[in-house]
């Protein structure tokens, strides 16, 4: 379920009216992804992907997600690149909602992967924080160390015992990270991703395709948006550890752009927040959601397995 916000063909025809992409011919709802709505259209100028923002999205960053994409697309990351009305602009108003059309990008997700895809999301990610590095513009990561503190204060356990075990846990967690967790000069920054989860990153056969859904994207350190991608890609469906598919992704990254000795070292513990980050996330969601909504909440605890393991290693 990812479309919140109902779609009037008429507002639709009307809306393409400010731009150069021919006339509609016709337009589904995307069921995938949880934060917008999301639609695909086709016109007679080609298949495009048209965004609705909900409510989580606070309007006034989006010209800044919109700026990162535009840049990546143009030094040839293969990621949507936001088109522009006749009047220059890409963000604009729908349904009464901030609306953006972006190109659409062939391919799948990828629901098995192995070495090599690991290996080229690494090279991607590589790439991606090279050129990003031309993108002035800063935007604060939200989900940094107050963050993560922010959200772990607003979640309550509700009497669950496993929720309260979880919450302690994250704590005594967070509690470690803030006095280990790197100083902002100490390690190289610049835009990153931030949730280059396989659903976001697709693949033509066995070549990656593109990269999509930047609206986490912020500036912070460029390792951690490696730390991210460990998580994301590197544990089994049992939550095995496969370290061969991660010592893939760090050789495709480092092949464009080698880690320094303070990244290498600090790895570890990028990895630990990582998790830590995504642990407390899908916990906020999973006390606020109600249980009968449309939304299928994410497993938090899928992250504290990632976290023990990565808080029992010094090496990644
Ligand atoms: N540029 C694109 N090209 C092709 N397909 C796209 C594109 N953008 C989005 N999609 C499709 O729409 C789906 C939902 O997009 P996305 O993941 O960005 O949703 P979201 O609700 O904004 O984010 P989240 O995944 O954070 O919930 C994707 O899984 C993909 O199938
Ligand atoms: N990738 C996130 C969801 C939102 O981007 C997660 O799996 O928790």
């Amino acid at each position: 379920m990812a479309v919140y916000t109902e779609l009037q063909e008429d507002a639709l025809r009307h809306f393409l009216t400010s731009y150069d992409l021919g006339t509609l011919q016709s337009y589904e709802g995307i069921a995938e992804g949880i934060e917008n709505s999301n639609f695909r259209l086709t016109t007679t100028k080609g298949v495009f992907i048209l965004t609705l923002f909900e409510k989580r999205m606070n309007p006034e960053e989006l010209p800044w997600f919109l700026g990162f994409m535009g840049h990546l697309a143009q030094e040839g990351i293969a990621c949507p690149l936001p088109v522009v009305g006749r009047d220059g602009e890409a963000l604009r108003t729908l349904a009464g909602r901030p609306a953006v059309i972006v190109t659409f990008l062939q391919g799948k997700s990828l629901t098995e992967y192995d070495t090599s895809s690991c290996e080229a999301v690494g090279r991607m990610m590589a790439r991606l924080h090279q050129v990003g590095q031309g993108y002035a513009p800063m935007r604060r990561n939200a989900l940094d160390v107050l963050g993560w503190k922010d959200l772990l204060e607003r979640c309550r356990s509700g009497g669950d015992p496993s929720l309260e075990a979880l919450i302690t846990e994250a704590q005594s967690r967070l509690a470690w990270l803030e006095e280990h967790w790197p100083d902002e000069q100490t390690l190289p920054r610049g835009p990153i991703h931030a949730d280059m989860f396989p659903d976001n990153v697709f693949f033509n056969q066995s070549a990656l395709s593109g990269v999509i859904d930047f609206y986490f994207a912020c500036t912070d350190f460029l390792a951690y948006d490696l730390a991210i991608c460990l998580n994301a890609w590197c544990f089994d469906q049992d939550m095995t550890y496969r370290s061969e598919w991660a010592q893939s992704m760090i050789k495709g990254y480092e092949a464009i752009r080698p880690l320094s000795p303070q990244e290498r070292a600090f790895l570890p513990i990028l990895c630990q927040g990582a998790a830590l980050r995504f642990l407390l996330t899908r916990l906020y969601d999973w006390v606020h959601t109600p249980k009968d909504a449309l939304v299928t909440r994410k497993d938090p605890w899928e992250y504290q397995k990632r976290l023990a393991f990565f808080a029992e290693q010094d090496y990644v």
